[in-house]
């Protein structure tokens, strides 16, 4: 890696987000399995919901123009002729000076326009009620139509489908939803002193992690991990696992990216496939030796293979190609953030962009921020960190008692 030529985090995610032309096409699916996916389309209303004018409260359906002046002294009186039963119609239409007793939900008779909620309402002989109170058209009424017209977009397309996008697909009777397929990507991790987190390390050696991070984060993301494995620092070995890679949307590799006797990624990345290498080293602490490539139209990151580094470089440029790939715009329009007051000064050289953990907490009705210290090799750093500080490349530090935005980690 040339140090000279370190690209700063957003011209290596520009050049690197353009280069990928990647896609993912549609699929249909049951509305079942359609939680947390991506619509393709926007997804059209089959009919009116309500598919009929609704009750909000308890009460009388009623006419308006029967209420208009009524008050306690001087109450309109109406007949009462029916009283609706839930889930069916009325099986008389409404007509003027009568009342019908109707229930959450119920469905309004004919010639009703509104309802007048009970407690606006007394019994004033056994089929006639006092009406306490006027209503205006449409009150207390869910009109036809209302929640979604026939043939409108009930969801948009580029959509997530959360609890609220499948409550209302099922109401609307809606099946099945074209959604993006999720990108399938492939996860390898490097290095002689690893051993799978299954096995007892032998001296010198320790379990790997970054496999499972790159995981959650890629379920997290709307894509469908496969772990390829973990290939020693031989050739031969990480050269097999990326050709398998180049059958998936996206491969992640994580270790070996820096300069020395282990920076073997970078050179066998750039084997897989044209261009290759487009950015290897970013003006970013932690993640330095990011590696930025795409392989005959195969996206492939290599990771630091410091756990911290890692993450935070699939926070800055792997998060946004999942996006990217699944139809969505890079960066989402608004990120959970926290104002906090920083508990200390932070330190950030010109030019280089700086992801800092800290931790928050309140004291004397404040938010405050206090950067977590250790190496980007010590694990439980984020574990303890409630989010990140990122101070732009423009900015050479913070001081204590400076109000910043934290990025809340999901
Ligand atoms: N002389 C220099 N040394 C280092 C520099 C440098 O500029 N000059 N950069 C440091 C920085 S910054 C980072 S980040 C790391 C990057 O190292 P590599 O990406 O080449 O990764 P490795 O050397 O293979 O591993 C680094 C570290 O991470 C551990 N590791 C690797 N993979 C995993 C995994 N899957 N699970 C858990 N831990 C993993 C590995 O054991 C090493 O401790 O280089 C610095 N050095
Ligand atoms: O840049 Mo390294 O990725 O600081 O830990």
């Amino acid at each position: 890696m040339d140090f000279f030529t370190l690209k700063s985090v957003e011209e290596a995610r520009v050049e690197f987000l353009g280069a990928v032309t990647r896609r993912m096409p549609a699929e249909r699916v049951a509305r079942e399995e359609a939680l947390g996916r991506i619509t393709a389309a926007p997804v059209p209303a089959p009919e009116d919901l309500p598919p009929f004018p609704r009750s909000s409260v308890d009460g009388y359906a009623v006419l308006s123009a029967d209420t208009f002046g009524a008050s306690e002294g001087l109450p309109a009186y109406l007949t009462v002729t029916a009283e609706i039963p839930m889930g069916q119609v009325s099986a008389v239409p409404l007509h003027p000076g009568e009342a019908q007793k109707i229930a959450t939900g119920g469905a309004l008779p004919e010639g009703a326009d509104a309802v007048v909620m009970v407690e606006h309402t007394e019994q004033s002989a056994p089929d006639e009620i006092a009406v306490l109170r006027p209503v205006s058209p449409g009150e207390n009424v869910m009109q036809r139509g209302e929640d979604c017209r026939a043939g409108e977009p009930l969801l948009p397309a580029g959509r997530m489908i959360r609890a609220q996008e499948a409550a209302l697909l099922a109401h609307a009777g809606v099946r099945e939803v074209d959604v993006v397929r999720r990108p399938r990507v492939a996860i390898i991790s490097t290095g002689d002193e690893l051993v799978p987190p299954e096995e007892a390390p032998g001296p010198g050696q320790i379990r790997e992690s970054n496999g499972q991070a790159m995981r959650a984060l890629v379920l997290r993301d709307g894509g469908e991990p496969h772990y390829l494995g973990l290939a020693r620092d031989d050739e031969q070995e990480i050269l097999s696992l990326l050709r398998q890679g180049l059958a998936y949307d996206l491969v992640l590799i994580s270790g070996g990216s820096s300069v020395g006797a282990r920076d073997l990624t970078s050179r066998l990345i750039d084997q897989l496939g044209s261009p290759g290498v487009l950015v290897h080293g970013v003006q970013l602490k932690p993640g330095k030796p990011t590696i930025l490539a795409v392989c005959d139209g195969v996206p492939v990151v290599g990771l630091p293979g410091h756990p911290v580094s890692a993450q935070v470089v699939y926070g800055l440029f792997v998060a946004p190609l999942l996006r990217q790939m699944q139809g969505l715009p890079p960066e989402p329009e608004f990120r959970p953030t926290v104002r906090a007051r920083l508990t200390k000064n932070v330190a950030s050289a010109a030019g280089r962009t700086d992801v800092v953990r800290v931790r928050l907490f309140r004291k004397d009705g404040e938010v405050w921020a206090e950067p977590v210290h250790g190496k980007s090799g010590l694990i439980s750093t984020l574990v303890r960190a409630d989010g990140f500080l990122i101070i732009p490349s423009a900015r050479e530090g913070l001081l204590a008692g400076d109000t910043v935005e934290v990025e809340v980690l999901a």
